[in-house]
This record gives C-alpha cells, sequence and structure tokens, in this order.
C-alpha cells in the first residue's frame, strides 16, 4: 500500500507538474491478476483496484493499519466497472455485474474477489474510510442508484450522476460514492467547479479511450493547476481544491469522498467571476 499525505495550499503554488503529479496522481490501480491500494492522509481515505483473473483476490490486512483486519475499524465501497464477479464477505457471495455496487461494513473479516470469466475479469474499484459504528453489508444494482442529472449541451457538460453510497441510498459511517457520466459530445465535469473544506475525494477516471486523456483541474479556485490523466488513473482531491476535468472524448468518473459530513450538497460552488 502506498502511502499519501497531505500538502498545505499554500506549499501547493509552488509545485511543478512532477510534483503534482507524485502528490495528487495514482496510476496502476487496476491491474490484471492485483489489489493495489493507496492511504491518503485526507480523512484517511483508502482506494484502489482488485482485478482477479485465474485465481481470486483478497483484501490484505495491511502493516500499516495495525488492525486485526482490514475493516476491524473502516468500511469499504466496491464499484465493479469490469465484466461479471463475485465479492465474498465472511462466506456470503455477492455477485456484481458492471456498475453494481456492494458496501461492506465494519468488522467484516474477510473480502475475496473473483471474475465469474478470467479473460474477462471483473474490475473492482474500491474506496474505505474509517468507520465508528458497522452498518450492513448492502448491494445497489445501476437502476436502485439515485440518478441525478447536471448540465447542457450547450455548455458541453450534460452529465448523469449515478449516487449508490449517500445520506439517502446504501447507509454508511462516513464514506460517499457513485460515478458520473458524460453524454457523447459532452466533456466537463463538475463545471462550475467547486470545494467541500468538509470532505475530501477522489476521482477515478475510466472508460476513456487510451489514446485521449482529461486535462483535470485542481488547486484552490483562484490559483488553479492541471494534470494530464489517462483511462484508469485517479486524483486525489483535498478540502481545498477545485476537482472538474475537460476531456478530449467523453468518459465516465467515479468520486468518492469521505469527511466532516456526508451531506452532497454541502459544497462551495466557486465563482466563476473568480477563478484563475
Ligand atoms: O462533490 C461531488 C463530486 O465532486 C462529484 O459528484 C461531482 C460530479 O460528479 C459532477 O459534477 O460531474
Ligand atoms: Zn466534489
Amino acid at each position: 500500500m502506498q502511502t499519501r499525505y497531505g500538502v498545505h495550499f499554500d506549499h501547493f503554488k509552488t509545485y511543478t507538474t512532477d510534483q503534482t503529479r507524485e502528490e495528487f496522481l495514482v496510476t496502476g490501480l487496476l491491474r490484471a491478476g492485483e489489489i493495489n491500494l493507496v492511504y491518503s492522509h485526507y480523512d484517511r481515505f483508502i482506494f484502489g483496484g482488485a482485478v482477479p483473473t485465474t485465481q481470486p483476490l483478497a483484501l490484505p490486512n495491511d502493516e500499516a493499519l495495525r488492525a486485526a483486519c482490514f475493516l476491524e475499524r473502516r468500511e469499504l465501497g466496491i464499484l465493479n466497472l469490469g465484466a461479471a464477479g463475485t465479492v465474498g464477505v465472511d462466506g456470503t457471495d455477492y455477485h456484481l455485474e458492471r456498475f453494481d455496487c456492494l458496501y461492506v461494513g465494519r468488522g467484516s473479516r474477510e473480502v475475496t474477489f473473483r471474475s465469474a470469466h478470467p479473460g474477462t475479469p471483473a474490475r473492482f474499484y474500491l474506496n474505505s474510510a474509517p468507520a465508528h459504528c458497522p452498518y450492513p453489508t448492502t448491494k445497489f444494482t445501476q437502476a436502485q442508484a439515485n440518478r441525478v442529472e447536471l448540465g447542457s449541451q450547450e455548455t458541453a457538460n450534460e452529465r448523469v450522476l449515478y449516487q449508490y453510497i449517500h445520506e439517502n441510498g446504501i447507509k454508511s459511517c462516513q464514506l460517499v460514492m457513485g460515478f458520473t457520466e458524460l453524454l457523447p459530445g459532452n466533456v466537463w465535469n463538475t463545471f462550475p467547479p467547486h470545494t467541500h473544506e468538509r470532505r475530501m475525494e477522489v476521482y477515478l477516471y475510466f472508460d476513456l479511450p487510451e489514446d485521449q486523456l482529461v486535462m483535470h483541474f485542481m488547486g484552490q479556485p483562484t490559483e488553479t493547476r492541471h494534470l494530464a490523466v489517462r483511462n484508469e488513473e485517479a486524483v486525489i482531491s483535498p478540502p481545498w481544491s477545485i476537482h472538474s476535468g475537460a476531456g478530449t472524448s467523453a468518459y465516465r468518473f467515479v468520486w468518492g469522498m469521505a469527511g466532516e459530513n456526508q451531506a452532497f450538497t454541502d459544497m462551495d460552488a466557486a465563482p466563476l467571476a473568480s477563478v484563475r
């Protein structure tokens, strides 16, 4: 498990492209036959990928957690971005098709990942946050997710959000999780941009053609920087940062948050007149 520490916005102003990528960009999470995890010190959020092929993969109890098991003090959200697969939780199997989501509550001891067909594996994307109590392990299909339509074709930001783990969906302690899909011909996500001082957020861009990229914008609204992001790469957003991108094609991205509250609408829109 990699570790990423926090950065102050005054220090961030001095960052080069390489420093910005080293601290905030995460690559190689979804590799065939591997589980890869990153521990961010923003809200102690762990995110990663599990792509089982011929062998099942088990959620490791990383030494850095000093825990009896990974979920001793944590909760976990899993979104399947690939073909069908199964997540086993303490002996119970949950079958996850593409875009099914499983929430696993605190205290679950064994979590395993399997693909239905090793040649076309499941691609499980994982988000985890510290949890103060157990909520029931729960699966939602895409049809059960809350659908939110935002933006318009005229401003190239027409998109649909699917909210799975949130205040009015799957119950959790901290975790808020779902994904956003741009309609064909639209390229801008999360525009106009916002910050949420009470929560950090991680984006994982996916379904972006391999030869295309997303220019992801971060930083305080008056001091923006950008990252060139490829398919299945993630960006960590500190609570002081906007997190918005424009792609060279349409794409999807998973968003996951944790922090002081779970109120999706507790965000401060960056007034466009002030963005620099
Ligand atoms: O705090 C909320 C997150 O940034 C995303 O859900 C926003 C998003 O998917 C979008 O506007 O496209
Ligand atoms: Zn946000």
